[in-house]
């Protein structure tokens, strides 16, 4: 495939502004399903997780599922969104063979969540405003897997595998308005928005939220106007495209940055653009044409006949806005002022998955950078080595009890470590392993001073510059003892022995 012609990022940042618009799919972790009792669980056998609802089968009658509509309420108010007193469900038309109902049940006209509006936070400190137009209820589609052929599509393979165990899984679709405003770090926006949304459906507990299983994906809308229509809104946007189901938080970036060179190049040469949605492909950081796509695409969207609108309660909805989790920006703020992290010492924290179990350790009287230093250096290290999850192998009370021997003079961070790696093999507690392994710290300075001597007296040179004022020099002796000790010395107590003894030693 020919290279797509590019234009210079910043080139195409002189001449348009770009305007992007998100829509985020969230699958909701229900136990069932949105319309039927069929559970709600990923990697089962395919074509297991069904009941006749599922497939749309004759006489088949779809439920709602109380749970869904409970966290759909949630993350419409996480949204700051308005719920509406009255939304309905409407079918959504047209035909693909994931899809065995012929039409999706999807919300139109009248969302359950609509008018909000997302913080994020960008790299730089900048925070920009996202404005959601909807968040609406509907179900999920099957999985098509597609063999033969080079397309990895449906067009050229030699046959393709249904599983319908997604359909009818509880999705939440989020959509932005336009996003004005964003200029060089418009992709980093687009990234940093879908970031938030993750975190927010933590937060809730409402989704996995694993882009890599398709918990969460996103299309990307995105188009360019030419610059000086800055004021006019709305009035004047440019053509779109929509890439689908982008699945990770860096390809949401590198698409709008794609899509922004590829369509400035385009309009630079005089030509236009189609409003079609677009593949991402991972491997060449491009996009390739999906299908042409207008505004009016007639799904002949009806009110669904087989189900009643939604209702919910004024009690109902105060009842979750007072549940509501602290949204996970102001969160991070919080956390990152009171722990007196740096921006790069709790961005490292943030992506490692740490921030929970730094403030569970801290809980226990841990100081922050203590906590920081024990989850991101050594327990990662041993995770990273074990393809574990830190949270799996150790307890922040029992990184609480080791950190409690060091500041007791038991233990140095390197006899620490050791523990710390006999909590995670199961071999008892901090105080156990130390006692069962040997692994106190020296302290009794008849030992010490018994291995500075002879330390000393094995290295005569050594010993004659420390006499002459080097005191650098210690640093061998030092090396030598710990050595010695197996590293069960205090190194502060230590050199202030080798001092000592260099001082008096006879020469
Ligand atoms: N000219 C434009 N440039 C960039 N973004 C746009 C433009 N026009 C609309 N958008 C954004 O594109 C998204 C359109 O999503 P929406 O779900 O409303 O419709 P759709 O993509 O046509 O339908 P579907 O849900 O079937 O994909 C919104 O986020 C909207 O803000
Ligand atoms: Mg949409
Ligand atoms: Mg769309």
């Amino acid at each position: 495939m020919a290279k797509t012609k590019l234009m210079d990022f910043d080139r195409a940042l002189e001449l348009f502004e770009p305007v992007i618009g998100l829509e985020v799919h969230v699958e909701l972790n229900t136990k069932t399903k949105m319309f039927s009792s069929a559970p709600n669980t990923f990697g089962a056998e395919p074509n297991t997780n069904l009941t006749p609802v599922c497939l749309g089968l004759p006489g088949s009658l779809p439920v709602v599922n109380e749970q869904a509509v409970r966290y759909s309420l949630s993350l419409g108010l996480a949204l700051g969104c308005e719920i509406a007193e009255v939304s309905g469900f409407a079918r959504k038309n047209y035909f693909y063979p994931d899809m065995a109902k012929n039409y999706q049940i999807s919300q139109y006209d009248d969302p359950i969540a609509f008018d909000g509006s997302v913080e994020v936070e960008l790299a730089s400190g900048r925070v920009v405003h996202v404005p959601i137009e909807r968040a609406h209820m509907e179900e999920d589609a099957g999985k098509l897997t597609h063999v033969g052929g080079s397309t990895g599509r449906i067009q050229g393979a030699e046959y393709s595998l249904v599983d319908y165990n997604r359909a009818g899984v509880p999705l939440v679709e989020i959509v932005t308005r336009p996003v004005f405003g964003g200029e060089a770090d418009t992709p980093e926006i687009a990234a940093a928005y879908v970031a938030t949304i993750r975190d927010i459906v933590i937060a809730l507990g409402i989704s996995d939220a694993r882009m890599e299983r398709g918990n969460l994906r996103c299309d990307a809308n995105v188009s360019l106007r030419p610059r000086g229509n800055e004021d006019a809104g709305m009035s004047v946007l440019g053509t779109r495209t929509e890439t689908k189901n982008v699945n990770s938080l860096r390809s949401v970036e590198r698409a709008v940055r794609f899509e922004i060179q590829r369509q400035a190049q385009i309009l630079a040469d005089g030509g236009t653009i189609t409003q079609e949605t677009r593949h991402w492909h991972e491997d060449t950081g491009e996009t390739s044409p999906g299908r042409p796509k207008s505004d009016a695409d007639d799904y002949r969207y009806f009110p669904e006949p087989d189900l009643a609108p939604l209702t919910p309660s004024r009690e109902l909805i105060e009842e979750l806005r007072a549940a509501l989790p602290e949204h996970p920006t102001l969160r991070r703020r919080r956390l990152r002022e009171e722990w007196g992290f740096s921006a790069l010492e709790f961005q490292d924290v943030v992506n490692a998955g740490l921030t929970e179990l730094i403030e569970a350790t801290v809980g226990e009287g841990v100081p922050p950078q203590t906590a920081r230093k024990w989850w991101t250096g050594e327990i990662a290290r041993i995770a990273n080595e074990r393809s574990a999850a830190p949270a799996e192998l150790i307890t922040p009370a029992q990184v609480a009890s080791v950190v409690e021997l060091v500041d007791a003079g038991t233990l140095n961070d390197k006899l620490a470590r050791q523990v710390i790696a006999g909590i995670i093999d199961g071999e008892g507690t901090a105080a156990e392993i130390v006692e069962a392994r040997g692994l106190a710290i020296v302290s009794d300075d008849g030992a010490l001073i018994a291995a500075v001597d002879a330390a000393l007296a094995e290295q005569p040179e050594v010993l004659a510059k420390i006499r002459d004022g080097k005191v650098q020099a210690a640093g061998a002796i030092i090396g030598a003892v710990m050595k010695a000790m197996r590293g069960q010395a205090d190194a502060a107590r230590v050199r202030e022995l080798v001092l000592e003894r260099a001082g008096s030693a006879e020469g």
